[in-house]
């Protein structure tokens, strides 16, 4: 799990260590780090570095000090360095004077604009933590005449370093150098494309951050805690999926979450509605019936896509929604509840439930989303009191305990028309598998993003091809824990074990990984990020019963 701080946060901890390192020194290494990246990537954009042509972008504060400098540790390197000053009078003094020592040019007002378009690299240090609001005019008519790849310094200018929001022109980098930890601009909303590749230098912050305000899931602990079965489980004690979706009219909304189900977890799935004919043609493996009310145990009920919004769809709601165990509430439903909130009166009391809206889906619910995703998201948990997965190129998925993971999608493949429908699916299996809901819901959408990039390969796709895709997706992070599992396995050996012994351990670890065992693993990670207590609700060999662990 990665951590994500606030500017506050970061604040901070950088008072904390510049209380007890010289002056000076904090920046120093930020700009020692950026001028690294930027050598790395004049030599693999043009092949060398001495004789390339760097302008930096200097604005008002300590950002643009980094650049300076950084622009002062490329000239020991033989690069051409000229900064353009938007701020001249207020640039930071020590920078500049380093920059002018090393050798470097400056420019101000008419001739910058054929600085940076002659320019084999851009560095953008107009504003970085302190940023308000989009660009200023006078700035943003020099980033239109970049054309070479962008370094951002910290963060691309003209990003909301704490939202992500980008309210007009804005800076759009090939790789970001930040320092101590990644901040929320670049995790979330449009402040995650610009940011481009995120590399995050080690400016001694570490022990100051505390817990973050935000995590990523990495795959390998998605692979580690993916429920599936040990040698004494069977169909039943895996958790049983109840899919309550699809209708007469959207049949496929209901295959689609059906086909998630069967592909997450073995065990069984149940499908109950009025697509039940289409759905046993697909996936013979499915029980169905018409109605939820006669389609036996099940340990999670998804709820929603393609249900409608008319009496069975309310029926339907009203019947999970009562049924004790665990329920994943996505489109139709969400309209449901939004409409009619007088049917939440019908959830059972502590039922976990996840709601999976997209940002008008959220707004009926609950308010428009805002330029503050995470606020937005962590309050609707908080009035729900249940997990919100809000859909988007980066999804935010809060906790109604405050806990809050981002997943930042690696490609826009998965925004095609039934591929919510899918990610439901799937959160609904892992639920039923017991996994913490929070977890389930992140876990759910890393696979879900990599089944759509995996299946597109660079060509649109259908949401179909992205189910079919969902297994390759489970054993690429199945593969990716097997690999951490194997080492630590051999680690743990030691010297006394043969490498061949460990590294076996780590192979039957990876095979192995039991529900029980990935689900335990899962909720190490939730405390590991500070989240405290993680409520687990463990399925109950097939009797419906849930129970909190
Ligand atoms: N505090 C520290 O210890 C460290 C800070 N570092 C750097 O310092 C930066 C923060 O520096 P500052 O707090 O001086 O502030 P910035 O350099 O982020 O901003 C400077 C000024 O830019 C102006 N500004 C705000 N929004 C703008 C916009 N949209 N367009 C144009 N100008 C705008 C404001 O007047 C602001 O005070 C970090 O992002 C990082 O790059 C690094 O050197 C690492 C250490
Ligand atoms: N631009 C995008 N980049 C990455 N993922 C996206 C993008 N747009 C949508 N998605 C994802 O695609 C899925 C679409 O879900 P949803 O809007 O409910 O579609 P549908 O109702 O057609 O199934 C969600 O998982 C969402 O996060
Ligand atoms: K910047």
């Amino acid at each position: 799990m990665q951590g994500v701080w606030t500017v506050d946060h970061v604040r901070s901890a950088e008072e904390r260590v510049m209380a007890v390192v010289p002056a000076g020194t904090l920046m120093r290494r930020a700009a020692f780090g950026v001028a690294t990246e930027v050598a790395g990537l004049l030599a693999r954009h043009t092949g060398g570095v001495a004789g390339r042509r760097v302008a930096l972008l200097v604005g008002a504060g300590n950002n643009g000090g980094d650049a300076l400098w950084a622009g002062a540790f490329l000239r020991r390197r033989g690069v051409a360095v000229t900064a353009v000053l938007l701020a001249p009078n207020r640039a930071h003094p020590a920078g500049l004077a380093a920059l002018r020592r090393a050798g470097g040019r400056t420019v101000t007002g008419a001739a910058a604009g054929a600085v940076v378009a002659a320019a084999d690299l851009v560095v953008d240090g107009i504003v970085g933590l302190s940023a308000r609001g989009p660009l200023r005019p006078d700035a943003a008519a020099l980033v239109d005449r970049i054309t070479a790849p962008v370094v951002a310094v910290d963060l691309p200018s003209g990003v909301d370093p704490d939202t992500g929001a980008v309210t007009g022109p804005a800076v759009r980098a090939a790789v970001t150098v930040t320092f101590g930890c990644r901040k929320p601009g670049h995790v979330l909303a449009a402040g995650a494309t610009c940011s481009g590749v995120v590399r995050v230098v080690d400016i001694g912050l570490g022990p100051e951050l505390g817990e973050p305000d935000l995590v990523l899931l990495e795959p390998a602990e998605v692979g580690a805690a993916w429920p599936v079965p040990g040698p004494d489980d069977d169909k039943y004690t895996q958790g049983v999926t109840g899919i309550a979706a699809g209708s007469a009219a959207f049949p496929g909304a209901a295959v689609l979450a059906t086909g998630a189900a069967v592909h997450a977890t073995s065990g069984m799935v149940r499908y109950a509605g009025q697509a039940a004919d289409a759905v046993r043609a697909r996936w013979p493996e499915t029980v169905t019936t018409g109605a939820v009310a006669d389609a036996g145990r099940v340990q999670a009920w998804v709820v929603g896509p393609g249900l409608g919004t008319g009496k069975a769809g309310t029926e339907a709601l009203t019947h999970v929604l009562g049924a004790g165990v665990p329920v994943c509430v996505d489109a139709d439903a969400i309209t449901l509840l939004a409409t009619n909130p007088g049917l939440w009166d019908a959830r059972e009391p502590d039922t976990p439930v996840v709601l999976t809206p997209h940002d008008r889906e959220f707004a009926r619910l609950a308010g428009e989303v805002g330029p503050d995703r995470v606020a937005a998201a962590t309050r609707a948990a908080s009035q729900f009191d249940a997990v919100v997965l809000l859909k988007g190129h980066s999804t935010v998925v809060a906790a109604p305990d405050g806990r809050v993971l981002v997943d930042r999608a690696g490609s826009a493949w998965p925004a095609t028309a039934g591929s919510g429908d899918v990610l439901t699916g799937l959160i609904g299996s892992l639920l039923a598998a017991g996994m913490d809901p929070w977890l389930a819901a992140g876990s759910a959408c890393l696979v879900h993003g990599l089944a759509a990039e995996l299946a597109a390969r660079n060509a649109p796709i259908g949401a179909s091809a992205l189910l079919d895709a969902v297994p390759d997706a489970i054993r690429a992070v199945r593969a990716a824990a097997g690999a951490s599992m194997a080492a630590g396995a051999s680690m743990a050996a030691g010297a006394s074990t043969a490498a061949g012994v460990g590294a076996a351990a780590g192979a039957s670890m990876a095979a192995g990984a039991s529900t029980a065992a990935g689900v335990s693993m899962a909720a190490g990670v939730g405390a590991a990020a500070g989240a405290g207590a993680v409520a687990r609700w463990t399925p109950a060999a097939g009797d419906g019963s849930v129970s909190a662990g």
